[in-house]
Parts: structure tokens; sequence; C-alpha cells
């Protein structure tokens, strides 16, 4: 298969790392020295075995035409620069979306593409320069169609070797809202408390503000098993314990973070049904505030 890749950050060279190693992948980057850095040196992922892959490389948004399918790996509020190029990619090839969070759904129903999938990433990535990412936890690639359908593409998926495994699901939204819930409950509070994700179970005070954000956000949802979404998500923060969580990382460095398309899009639903939510709002309103004076840089 040819696939292109936009976006070569951390999971743009995860993704384009090991989908290299049996097919012809071009890496879409930012910028021209990225992409000529990737065409010289390939991708190294490293992770328990290092290992090296070449791939094409380019700034030709037409080369974007010649792909057989495309993974868009950019930042969920990097979408919108991107949009106009996503227009113009040909609605035959199937796109494939991975950001957190659920707030890029409505730019979906915009594009042109007749097969667009979405999926959600458990694996930990982070890159260490231009050519290289480090391949921090291994897990899986859940994908549901968003629109459209392809038998070609589900036996791509399930052709995937275990360590880089894709698993497919019925329901998109169910997909996404799982993932997303559980980074809604993890990565505003970590980031604000600015601790690894395991002291939110840990330090008693901390899991009484995770108890109490549970109780808001599982009031939206009464379609979702209440018991197991509990469950779910003290065990990813348990199993992630000693992991620093997205929105933390990007609040050191003084990026943007995705607070928007996670707890954003949960404020939205709470709007919707016109839920009193003052947790969610308050820790929305810290993390924007975070942002934007970038207190912890
Ligand atoms: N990293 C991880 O372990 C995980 C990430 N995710 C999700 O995956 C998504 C991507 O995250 P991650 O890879 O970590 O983020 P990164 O910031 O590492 O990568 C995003 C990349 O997008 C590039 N980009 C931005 N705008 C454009 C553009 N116009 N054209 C081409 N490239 C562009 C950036 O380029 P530049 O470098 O030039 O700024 C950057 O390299 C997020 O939604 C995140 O939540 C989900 C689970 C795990
Ligand atoms: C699962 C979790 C919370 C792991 O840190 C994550 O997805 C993130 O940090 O964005």
């Amino acid at each position: 298969m040819k696939i292109g890749i936009i976006g070569a950050g951390s999971l743009g060279l995860l993704y384009g790392g090991y989908l290299a190693t049996e097919h012809a992948v071009t890496m879409f980057p930012r910028s021209l020295e990225q992409a000529e850095k990737l065409c010289e040196h390939g991708i190294t992922v490293c992770g328990e075995n290092c290992f090296q892959v070449n791939v094409l490389s380019t700034m030709d948004v037409s080369a974007l035409n010649e792909q057989d399918v495309i993974f868009v790996t950019v930042k969920q509020y990097h979408l919108m620069s991107i949009v106009n190029m996503l227009k113009n990619i040909e609605s035959s090839i199937p796109l494939v979306f991975l950001q957190n969070g659920m707030g890029h759904l409505t730019l979906l129903e915009t594009l042109p593409q007749q097969i667009i999938l979405v999926g959600t990433v458990e694996h930990g990535a982070t890159r260490k320069n231009e050519m290289t990412v480090s391949h921090n936890g291994v897990g899986k690639t859940n994908i549901a169609f968003f629109c459209g359908h392809s038998d070609l593409l589900l036996k791509f998926f399930s052709s995937q070797p275990e360590q880089f495994k894709f698993v497919h699901h019925d329901h998109y939204e169910l997909m996404l809202l799982h993932k997303c819930f559980a980074n809604a409950m993890i990565n505003p509070l970590t980031a604000i408390l600015k601790v690894k994700n395991g002291e939110l179970i840990r330090n008693s005070f901390y899991y009484k503000i995770f108890q109490s954000l549970f109780e808001e956000l599982i009031s939206l949802f009464p379609q979702l098993d209440r018991e197991a979404m509990y469950r779910s998500v003290k065990n990813l923060c348990l199993s992630t314990k000693e992991n620093e969580s997205s929105m933390l990382k990007d609040i050191k460095k003084g990026s943007k973070t995705e607070i928007d398309a996670i707890l954003g899009y949960m404020l939205g639903k709470a709007s919707e049904r016109e839920q009193h939510v003052p947790i969610m709002t308050a820790i929305y309103q810290i993390v924007k505030g975070m942002e934007l004076d970038g207190t912890i840089k």
C-alpha cells in the first residue's frame, strides 16, 4: 500500500516508522527541513528494539493524491489549518484521523472523502528529533469507520503485526467517547496539579476531586455503564501511573493543549443538556488560563 502521513511529530513518526517496514510511506511534515532530513535518514523508532526504515517525504501536497490511504497525525487544534489541504485530496482516498478528544468530529463532517476513519491510540510516543521517535508504551490502535466502509482497509488493518496491532470497532462514537472520557478525567487534573497520572488515585485529596469530576461527567452520559466507566478510568490511571499526561507535558512546554477537544467537548454536551457542571467548568477555565500565560514554562 502507498501510505501518506500528514504531520511528523510523535505519532506521525511512530506510524510512519512501523508502517514503512511493509509499505511505501510518504511523510508530509510542516517544514522543508524536516522533509529533507526524513528523505536522507528515514525514521528511527526506539523502543525495546530500535529499527530504522526508509521513507519518502515531501512538501508537495499534490503527492497526497498518489496515496492509497492517508493518516492525519497533527494535533486536534492544527486540523483547522490543514482543512483546505484535506478538502483538495481526492474524495476516493480514505483518511484516518488519530487525534485525542472529540472536538474534531464536526470538522470531519465537512470533508468530501467517502471513507473516513477515526482512531484512538493506546501507544505512548515521544518525538526525540525530526527523524527519531521513542516508543515508550506498546499498546494498540482502535479504529472505526466515521463514514463509508472498505473491506480492503479492514484487511490491511488486521494484517498489521502484533506489536503494532489495530482493532476494529463498530461504533466510532462509543469508541471515541471512552477515550475522551478518560482524557477528560486524567489530563486536565494532572496538568493543573503537576502530577503523574497515578497521583490522582494515590493522594486521597486529589482522589476526592477525581471522584467529584467523575460524578459530573458520568451524569452527561446516562447510556454509559457507570461502574464499568469508573473501573476503566481508574485502571488507566493506575496502569499509566508513572506517565505524565500529554496535557501536563504541553503545559510544561508552554504549548497549547487539547483542552477544547476534550473538556470543551464535554462542556458542550453539558450545555446541550442544560446541566450545571461547576467542577468541569472551573477545571476548563484554569487550564485555559494556564495556556494563556504559560505559567509553568
Ligand atoms: N504522542 C502520543 O503518545 C499520543 C498522541 N495522541 C494524539 O495524537 C495527536 C498527535 O499527537 P502528537 O504526535 O503527540 O503531537 P506532536 O506535537 O508530536 O505532533 C504533531 C505534529 O503535527 C505537525 N503539524 C502541525 N501542523 C501541520 C501542518 N500544517 N502540516 C504538517 N504537519 C503539521 C507538527 O509539526 P511541527 O513539528 O512543525 O510543529 C507536529 O510535528 C494528538 O491529538 C494527541 O492527543 C494520542 C495518544 C498518544
Ligand atoms: C491515557 C493518557 C491519560 C496517558 O497519559 C493519555 O492518553 C494522555 O496523556 O493523553
